[in-house]
């Protein structure tokens, strides 16, 4: 379908249901016409079904992904922590964890209850593993007072590395203990305090859903929910179920119900808004839908926010790319790195593909769009 020059009000009838990914398509033929850079990309916005654009996912990870510059020092490419591992879980977080420092981050932490640490311990001597946290069943002989003394012994505990910390990940395998979701709220709201930018995944999300002032009007907040958590949060929201006849419209207005905290809505591609457009992500990666993919996402997303707010103050930052917001290039590029990682593995390990399989190929995809030497 060609767009003739000078049909502006022929676009918006032409608002079909063209398929996200045919946008570059469609920027490309309209090369043919003498149609203006403007007049270009609202044919393609119409066309495309709503204010959305498949975003130029290569291009931010080459422009934000920093090289490995000699004369930086250890911390320098990022200091990651995450919030996450408890009685039920211990995988999530360790994904989360050694993705980020797969990607190139220096150092990762994970903040999790004791039980859990001793097992995260034993995946990798590369973790920092702190074990602080404190689930109910472990305190329940422990009088109100006493647990009053033990979540303000967990928040100093924390507050400790708080300030050295360049993105929170919170959620991952965090489990829904009451108590523990408690202390984690009161940790969130020091990190909000402290500008630390924080990326909410899994339970995190569970615990925002059903606080969401924790994270409201926060514009370092990001939040990756899948189809369940997505449709917890519209719910709660924006008081109605998911209308994926207007996909785009919806996560506009939940974005700035939220005060324009950037949300990844994750699926067969990922919708990302800070509430001023929506941009998607529609390279193919796998079907292999294995648990653990979303863990990965989290702990990637906040290396790249942390990377895209450092380009701020480069020069190389591309002049498309400079208007865009920091959290919203971090989705992209932990979207899109994330899927090109899940299509390598999947070329190897086809049915049997796993989230262990997929970590491992972070790095060589990474490598393959912007090389470290
Ligand atoms: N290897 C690992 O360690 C991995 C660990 N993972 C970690 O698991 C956690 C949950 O993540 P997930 O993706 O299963 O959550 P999701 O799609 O909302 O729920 C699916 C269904 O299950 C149910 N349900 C979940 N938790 C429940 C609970 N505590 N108690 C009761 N019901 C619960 C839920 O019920 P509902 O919320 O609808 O009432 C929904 O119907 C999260 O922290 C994640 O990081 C994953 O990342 C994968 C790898
Ligand atoms: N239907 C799909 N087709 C293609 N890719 C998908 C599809 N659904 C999800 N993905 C990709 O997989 C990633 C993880 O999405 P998923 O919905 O599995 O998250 P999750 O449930 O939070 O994972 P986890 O098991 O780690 O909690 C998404 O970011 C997206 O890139
Ligand atoms: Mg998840």
């Amino acid at each position: 379908m060609f767009v003739k020059h000078g049909m502006n009000s022929g676009f918006s009838s032409l608002a079909s249901s063209a398929v996200l990914r045919r946008q570059q398509f469609l920027i490309r033929s309209l090369k043919g016409y003498s149609v203006s850079d403007k007049i270009r990309m609202e044919a393609v916005k119409c066309l495309s079904g709503g204010a959305s654009l498949e975003a130029n996912a290569e291009s931010v990870l080459r422009t934000i992904t920093p090289s490995l510059d000699p004369t930086r020092h250890k911390g320098q490419a990022g200091k990651i922590a995450v919030i996450g591992g408890c009685r039920e879980y211990t995988g999530a977080p360790y994904f989360a964890a050694i993705s980020a420092l797969k990607i190139g981050a220096d150092l990762s932490h994970v903040f999790c209850t004791e039980g859990a640490a001793t097992v995260i311990k034993s995946y990798s001597p590369e973790l920092i593993v702190h074990p602080i946290l404190e689930e109910s069943y472990n305190i329940s002989g422990v009088n109100d007072e006493g647990k009053r003394d033990i979540s303000k012994k967990i928040l100093s505990e924390f507050d400790k590395w708080m300030e050295r910390f360049d993105c929170l990940v919170v959620g991952p395998g965090l489990g829904r203990d009451p108590f523990l979701l408690e202390c984690v709220s009161k940790i969130m709201t020091r990190a909000r305090q402290s500008n630390v930018p924080i990326v909410v995944d899994g339970d995190g999300l569970f615990l925002v859903t059903n606080s969401i002032e924790l994270v409201s009007g926060y514009r370092l907040a990001v939040l990756t929910p899948n189809v369940n958590e997505y449709k917890r949060l519209v719910q709660k929201v924006l008081g109605c179920d998911v209308n994926d006849q207007n996909t785009h419209g919806e996560l506009l207005s939940l974005s700035k119900q939220i005060g324009n905290v950037t949300i990844l809505r994750k699926g067969k591609s990922d919708l990302i808004s800070d509430g001023e457009k929506v941009q998607s992500v529609s390279i193919y990666g796998s079907p292999r839908r294995c648990g653990g993919q979303g863990d990965i996402l989290s702990g990637s997303v906040a290396v790249f926010l942390f990377w895209a707010r450092q380009c701020n103050s480069a020069a190389e930052r591309e002049s498309t790319i400079s208007r865009t917001n920091p959290t919203v290039l971090g989705c992209i590029a932990g979207s899109a790195l994330l899927r090109k990682a899940a299509a390598l593995a999947f070329e190897h390990k086809k049915r049997s593909t796993l989230t262990t399989d997929i970590i491992e190929h972070l790095g060589q995809s990474l490598e393959a769009i912007s090389p470290a030497s």
